[in-house]
């Protein structure tokens, strides 16, 4: 997969090169490019910014380096219609399933505003290339793209085969069936007066299995709700239905 990232704090990005999207990176499993908008600035002050039209307070970000900068890219890669993901608290919201989504694609574009947000037209402009999706990583207000896209990019990159070295960890975890996982546990059995669940200890792996899915079940009844709600009720074994 190829990923590339536009924002005017390219060095905001330099956490991807740690860990395991680093390794991904240098194991040739994706092709991460960062690249910086005022590059793609004429002017002596290199100028993405300007007053918004009907006034208001803030700055907003100017179309033209933009369009120069992704215009760039899309004729670095001529692959399929690439995938431009704009961050926004206007955004449809992130989570596993469009991870999954995304995780599909061969390219994908990040485009991190700043200010009051990057002029629309830009984004009406880029579909004629791209397919545009704002995205928010949640409902709270960030002051830019970048945080989210590090987390996108971190969530994305873990679902590409070979990057996360044993691809059943990806079955087990929160969201990837619904439900919050269940709590982990390791040496040792007693922690300052504090035992583990005993069944853990017991071999037996219906039983471990049998407690691990009933604290996934309780645990999202608690802290997620809305998720139970969401799921059909397939999703439940019969005894399940009554927990
Ligand atoms: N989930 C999420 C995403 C963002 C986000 C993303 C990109 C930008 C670019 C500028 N800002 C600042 C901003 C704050 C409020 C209203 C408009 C712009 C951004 C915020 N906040 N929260």
């Amino acid at each position: 997969m190829r990923l590339d990232v536009v924002s005017i704090f390219p060095e905001y990005l330099a956490p991807l090169e740690l860990s395991l999207i680093g390794k991904a990176r240098t194991d040739g499993l994706l092709d991460l490019h960062v690249h910086g908008l005022r590059d793609y600035t004429s002017d002596r002050h290199r100028t993405v910014d300007d007053t918004p039209y009907g006034g208001g307070a803030g700055m907003v970000m100017k179309a033209e380096p933009w369009a120069l900068a992704l215009g760039d890219i899309a004729a670095q890669v001529p692959a399929r219609r690439p995938t431009l993901i704009v961050p926004s608290p206007a955004g449809e919201v992130f989570n596993q399933k469009l991870a999954y989504e995304l995780a599909e694609e061969e390219h994908l574009v990040f485009a991190c505003g700043r200010y009051e947000g990057i002029d629309e037209r830009v984004l009406e402009w880029a579909a004629e290339q791209f397919t545009v999706r704002p995205v928010s990583l949640g409902d709270y207000v960030l002051n830019g793209g970048e945080v989210a896209v590090l987390a996108m990019v971190e969530a994305i990159g873990r679902l590409i085969p070979g990057v996360v070295g044993n691809p059943e960890s990806l079955i087990e975890e929160s969201h990837s069936d619904g439900l919050l996982e269940y709590p982990v546990y390791t040496k040792p059995s007693t922690w300052r007066g504090r035992d583990i669940p005993e069944v853990l200890l017991s071999g037996n792996h219906g039983k471990i299995a049998k407690f691990r899915r009933e604290h996934q079940l309780r645990r999202t009844a608690a802290r997620r709700p809305d998720l139970i709600a969401a799921l059909d009720v397939s999703h439940f074994s019969k005894t399940e239905r009554n927990v």
